[in-house]
């Protein structure tokens, strides 16, 4: 089973950093190489450009990928299934045009030109609003097309907005939003192998923003400690080896919001030894 991954760029670093986290540390996958091997003899990366990630699952070069939705909407691809949100790269697709222009609505493209590295989406977007703009494909710095007069608006990719703004460029409309996803073969998604690995990356992200309550607490008081413990399926409680009976351990899955709050709780509960971890995986 082999996952492409993106080989550079800002979606690079945060990918490996979870298939890391998810259990898949890479081997022999010097800078630079194409493919990397796994400690799962059966997992192999090939490092690749977001752009063509969804064209390699599709083609077989890959069997599943990690790449931004909006990629995989521009390839057109058929046979690739989304499996897992894995919530980073979040950006959206918008359509933008220059500020103080006269291009404020979707219609008012009739008949002039967008220029994009989206091509597909941004022909498909118009198409649904019965506009047929002329569609101008561009390979970067889409932001300063309208002001060189290559085209009268962009389809483009904004999260802090920071790039339109420097541009003098207003959303005229989102044209959709994307984030990273886990994508895979039709052929493939069921077999064992996918799921594994899907199941690994979702581990993780579940575990993400929570934290591992541990405390001792005297049993008479137990009930008062459950009842200040929020989360996920009531806390674990157990005995402590030679702990004369008298105190009990309660251990606990609590998001990272609520810690601070419920240490103070448990603590006016009667808890003491109070520990509190990072959850590095979490399989529900
Ligand atoms: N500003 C952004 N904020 C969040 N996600 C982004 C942003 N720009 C791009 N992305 C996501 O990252 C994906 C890859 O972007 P892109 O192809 O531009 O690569 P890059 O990381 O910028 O590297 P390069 O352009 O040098 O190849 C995009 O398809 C999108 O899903
Ligand atoms: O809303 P913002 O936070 O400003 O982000 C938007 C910018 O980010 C991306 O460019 P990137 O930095 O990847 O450069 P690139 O054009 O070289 O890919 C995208 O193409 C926009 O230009
Ligand atoms: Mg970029």
């Amino acid at each position: 089973m082999r996952i492409a991954v993106p080989n550079k760029g800002r979606l690079h670093e945060p990918t490996i950093d979870l298939l890391e986290r998810a259990g898949l540390h890479l081997e022999n996958g010097a800078d630079r190489q194409l493919y990397a091997d796994t400690v799962d003899p059966d997992v192999s990366v090939l490092f690749a450009r977001a752009a063509d990630i969804p064209e390699y699952i599709a083609d077989g070069a890959a069997d599943m990928g990690i790449t931004g939705y909006d990629q995989v909407q521009e390839a057109q691809v058929e046979d690739v299934a989304e499996l897992l949100d894995l919530e980073f790269g979040t950006c959206r697709l918008v359509l933008a045009a220059p500020e103080d222009g006269e291009i404020e609505t979707v219609d008012d493209l009739a008949g002039k030109t967008v220029a994009t590295e989206f091509p597909n989406v941004t022909r498909e977007f118009f198409a649904e609003r019965g506009l047929e703009p002329t569609v101008v494909e561009v390979s970067g710095a889409t932001e300063l097309t309208p002001h060189v007069e290559i085209s009268d608006a962009i389809v483009d990719i904004t999260s802090t907005g920071t790039t339109l703004k420097m541009n003098r460029l207003a959303v005229v409309e989102e044209v959709l939003s994307s984030s990273v996803r886990l994508f895979a073969r039709e052929d493939v998604r069921e077999e064992s192998k996918v799921e594994e690995v899907r199941t690994a990356l979702a581990s993780v992200k579940q575990a993400e923003g929570k934290r591992y309550l541990m405390m001792n607490v005297p049993e008479e008081r137990l009930d008062d400690v459950r009842d200040v413990i929020p989360g996920m399926g009531g806390p674990t409680v157990m005995d402590i080896a030679n702990g004369g009976g008298e105190k009990v351990a309660v251990h606990a899955v609590v998001n990272e919001g609520d810690v601070f709050e419920t240490i103070t709780d448990v603590k006016q509960a009667g808890a003491s030894d109070i520990l509190v971890t990072e959850i590095e995986r979490l399989v529900e």
